[in-house]
């Protein structure tokens, strides 16, 4: 799940993307990157890393100009920790283009293989966002003639490219002289925000992931990109916008709201905190009717995300609720980190228990999810050996079944631990004395009531096995597997420690490779 921010102000965008990427950081601490626009020119400056060891002073000074883009990179496609597939990219046909893409296609196989027998472009990494970046370049080359370019002809070929596309994409591009496009796929599958800014000057737009970007930039959220819409705005400050897919509906990503999304963001409407506590109050009747309450001293979250589910879980049961770990504020998320040696190792170094919490006490752990159990597994050992009695793991997500092939790296069955074994089962597994799992269809009211009512549907691939783009075949699932078995993306995946990074000043000569 990757972050990405777009900016068309009235003053250098720098310090201000840089913010934006630090507050979507929990989206992607792979790599980062940001272009900014000087005229037709664009300077760019990407590596490796977190947002802050990826920029530094002499990187910052170097991005001029008062519109650009930014992103934070979790990989999902290609290989992860590349520098070659660190975000934004860049072609230079037409006019000059960059794009930052938060998702994941499910037919890049094809697309590349269209630029390449019939498109006549190349695409120089494995990664899905490159193709699409030269998918929007096609599209919008067949459509002008000469240096011209008009909302239209951008809409129009946004049009195409959802012909073209499929999976989850949404995405932040500039192109050259002209303005900044923003756009999401015809199910939202991925969130995407708009908000304004006024200014003596005029407006100021920022389109990005999540909502805390804009608070954080003193942005007025105005509303989400709807499903299949596009927008264009002009570097002079014009917004236009158009419905680019006849068949558009809203299917959000349940994901984020378990796990991904920051609680002090609203996507689509629908706070993330809300929705979280919702997920508490619908597991804890779970709960009564599983472990009788009495049977459960205290009620701890295990840090962070699961927090406001635990919170609310706690005063339905009306069980203290206590913090039990203390969580080592410079090791980032376990979950999205590349390679299953860090995630384990990290763990431990993240989350210490405070012994007392649990001494001879009956404890209930709740965690927003258990995916590959790798938290879980280590943390009822830690528990134990603090001296619990009894340790029951609640988890606000259903059992996580199926791979995620919009934008979650999870992608073989054999690597989630609730692949054929029963909740008795994981118990075992991970050592719990109970496991108890969110129900679906609770997950699921959960959230739409925190839209009041007003999303109906989610794609809900990982725990059902609906594929809501309809094109995810068994087949497709197998290749998947096989590819990420395979000994050269296993090594890989394990991630590659450096942190090189890539300037370029592009238009002019110039293009440094540090
Ligand atoms: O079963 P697993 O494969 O271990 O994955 C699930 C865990 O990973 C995530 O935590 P993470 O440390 O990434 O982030 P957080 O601090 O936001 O909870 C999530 O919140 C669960 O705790
Ligand atoms: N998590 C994401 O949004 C990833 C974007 C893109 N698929 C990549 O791998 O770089
Ligand atoms: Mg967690």
């Amino acid at each position: 799940m990757c972050g990405i921010v777009g900016l068309v102000a009235k003053t250098p965008v720098n310090q201000m993307l840089y913010d934006g990427l630090l507050v979507l950081q929990h989206r992607g601490q792979d790599a980062a990157g940001i272009v900014t626009a000087e005229g037709p020119m664009f300077h760019m400056h990407k590596g490796q890393g977190l947002v802050r060891d990826v920029f530094r002073t002499r990187n910052m000074r170097s991005l001029l100009g008062n519109v650009g883009i930014g992103h934070v990179r979790y990989p999902t496609a290609g290989s992860a920790s590349s520098l070659a597939e660190s975000q934004p990219f860049y072609v230079n046909s037409p006019f000059g283009l960059v794009l930052a893409h938060n998702g994941n296609l499910t037919n890049d196989k094809q697309l590349k293989d269209e630029m390449y027998r019939t498109d006549l472009r190349h695409i120089n990494t494995n990664s899905d966002s490159e193709a699409l970046l030269n998918v929007l370049a096609h599209e919008l080359s067949k459509r002008t003639n000469g240096p011209r370019l008009t909302a239209e002809i951008v809409f129009d070929a946004i049009t195409a490219v959802h012909q073209r596309v499929r999976g989850a994409y949404a995405v932040v591009a500039l192109v050259a002289g002209f303005g900044l496009i923003a756009f999401r796929d015809p199910h939202g599958i991925r969130p995407l925000s708009l908000g304004v800014h006024d200014t003596p000057e005029g407006p100021e737009y920022i389109v990005a992931s999540e909502s805390v970007a804009l608070d954080t930039l003193g942005f007025k959220l105005m509303r989400d990109v709807a499903p299949g819409e596009a927008l264009y705005i002009s570097f002079e400050g014009e917004l236009s916008s158009r419905q680019c897919h006849s068949n558009a509906k809203l299917a959000p990503c349940i994901f984020e709201h378990v796990y991904f999304a920051r609680s002090d963001s609203v996507i689509d409407g629908i706070s993330v905190h809300e929705a979280r506590l919702n997920m508490g109050t619908q597991l804890a009747d779970k709960v009564k009717a599983m472990v009788p309450a009495l049977d459960i001293d205290v009620v701890i979250p295990i840090p962070d995300t699961s927090r406001d589910s635990a919170l609310e879980m706690a005063n339905e049961l009306k069980i203290p609720y206590r913090e039990g770990f203390i969580k080592n504020r410079y090791i980032g998320r376990t979950f999205i980190m590349p390679g299953q040696a860090s995630r384990k190792k990290s763990v431990r170094q993240k989350l210490n228990p405070i012994a007392v919490e649990f001494r001879g006490k009956n404890v209930l752990l709740v965690d927003d999810s258990i995916v590959r159990g790798t938290t879980s597994k280590e943390i009822v050992q830690m528990v134990r050996d603090c001296g619990a009695k009894k340790v029951y793991l609640a988890s606000a997500a259903p059992p996580v079944k199926f791979p995620h092939v919009y934008g979650i790296d999870m992608p073989t069955r054999a690597e989630l631990i609730a692949t054929g074994r029963t909740a008795e089962q994981i118990a075992e597994e991970i050592g719990a004395d109970a496991v108890i799992y969110q129900e679906l269809d609770a997950l699921i009211t959960a959230c739409r009531d925190a839209s009041q009512g007003l999303i109906t549907e989610f794609e809900t691939s990982c725990f059902d096995g609906n594929y809501i783009t309809g094109d995810i075949t068994d087949e497709y699932l197998d290749a998947l597997e096989a590819k990420r078995l395979s000994p050269l993306s296993a090594k890989f995946k394990e991630g590659d420690p450096d942190t090189r990074v890539l300037d370029m000043n592009i238009g002019v000569a110039e293009q440094n490779l540090i």
